[in-house]
């Protein structure tokens, strides 16, 4: 008999299970009330119970995480100094979809050398969320391999479902499971019908084939994500967080009954990749929002430590520290003047709709 299977796959490692992990990097109850305060903020933000603005901010991706520690602990105090205008999360990402081939973050690649060691990336992961929230932290994320919440997700506040997998069932079904809330990116192309939809089927219960706990092949049944809004990033190298397209997305949002809650990312296509632009596009929003657009509940930025990016290394000891080996980033000096100046600038408006 020829063989009829297996023909392309050259290997196939059996993980540990996700209990196991769990059991060996507990949940504290410290950490618990961090993620669940932190799903409780972005939750009354969503409903506008709380009308402050979301800032998930942070690197474009962790590929250190020395590096991700400084940033956070800084992160941490800005959030405590802002936290009666901003709710700041930290973008915490691991995993990156391609539009072709490159690095597939950290999960997939801790050591940044090709050699795959999801082991390790699944465990190096789950210490690095498990200290950020420690500090009082909550965490943001992109959630792209449909096993991965299985192993994180007990540690998220909010998760992007990205324009790239925006119209895939599978991710679809796995944001109706999620504990958290979730924004939807626009496709690449630009179009947000994609986001509406994906949004429309994550509320939505579903049964779909998935991992349990012990790593056992199993239908998961979820009873659908009431907290999910989309996300605007641009798309087809135009940008679309201008009050034109703000108004666009209101009305479809609205056209399909549901709650105007937009997210702008002041990334990707917004800032034509340009990390220079984000500043501007997050100067925009916070005015739109002063002028009362309050359908744009909160904003993305993609900022490290040091500005820019670096190409992804042949050597990983040959990095500069605190730089961004994906999309280039804002610095983390500019992050903290940017928001300080936001944050006073919508001060005004929420003393103002407090007294009214
Ligand atoms: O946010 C990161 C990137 O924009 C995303 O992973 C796509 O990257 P690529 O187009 O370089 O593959
Ligand atoms: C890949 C990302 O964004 P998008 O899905 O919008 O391209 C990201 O935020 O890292």
């Amino acid at each position: 008999m020829q063989q009829l299977q297996d023909l392309r796959v050259s290997n196939i490692t059996r993980l540990t299970a996700p209990q196991t992990f769990k059991q060996r990097l507990p949940v504290t109850e410290e950490i618990a009330r961090t993620v669940l305060d932190g799903r409780e903020e972005v939750e009354n933000i969503l409903s506008g119970k709380d009308s402050r603005m979301l800032v998930i901010v942070g690197p474009c991706s962790i590929h250190d995480i020395k590096a991700a520690m400084e940033y956070a602990v800084r992160l941490k105090a800005l959030r405590d100094e802002l936290k009666d205008d901003l709710c700041i999360v930290m973008r915490v990402y691991f995993e990156k979809p391609r539009t072709t081939i490159g690095w597939k973050g950290f999960i997939n690649d801790p050591h940044l050398d090709g050699s795959f060691d999801i082991e390790h990336g699944l465990h190096y992961a789950r210490k690095l969320l498990l200290d950020i929230n420690a500090l009082g932290l909550p965490t943001a994320t992109e959630f792209l391999d449909p096993f991965t919440p299985q192993y994180v997700s007990d540690l998220v506040s909010w998760a992007a479902i990205g324009a790239r997998t925006i119209e895939s069932q599978t991710h679809r079904q796995m944001a109706s499971g999620l504990s958290m809330p979730v924004g939807f990116k626009n496709s690449t192309d630009g179009r947000i019908q994609a986001a509406i939809d994906a949004l429309r089927s994550a509320m939505h219960a579903h049964s779909f084939l998935g991992i349990d706990q012990e790593g056992h092949s199993s239908v998961i049944t979820t009873t659908g994500n009431p907290f999910g809004h989309i996300v605007l990033r641009g798309g087809s190298q135009k940008p679309n967080y201008d009050p034109d397209n703000i108004a666009d997305a209101e009305r479809r949002l609205q056209a399909a009954h549901l709650p105007s809650a937009i997210m702008v990312d002041c990334s990707h296509a917004n800032s034509g990749k340009k990390h220079e632009q984000q500043a501007n596009v997050w100067d925009n929003i916070v005015e739109q929002r002063v002028n009362g657009t309050t359908s744009i509940i909160g904003v993305m930025i993609e900022s490290n430590l040091f500005c820019g990016n670096q190409p992804f290394p042949d050597d990983p000891s040959s990095l500069q520290y605190g730089v961004s080996i994906t999309d280039a980033c804002i610095a983390w000096n500019e992050t903290e003047t940017l928001l300080r100046k936001g944050a006073v600038r919508l001060h005004e408006v929420l003393r103002k709709s407090e007294l009214s």
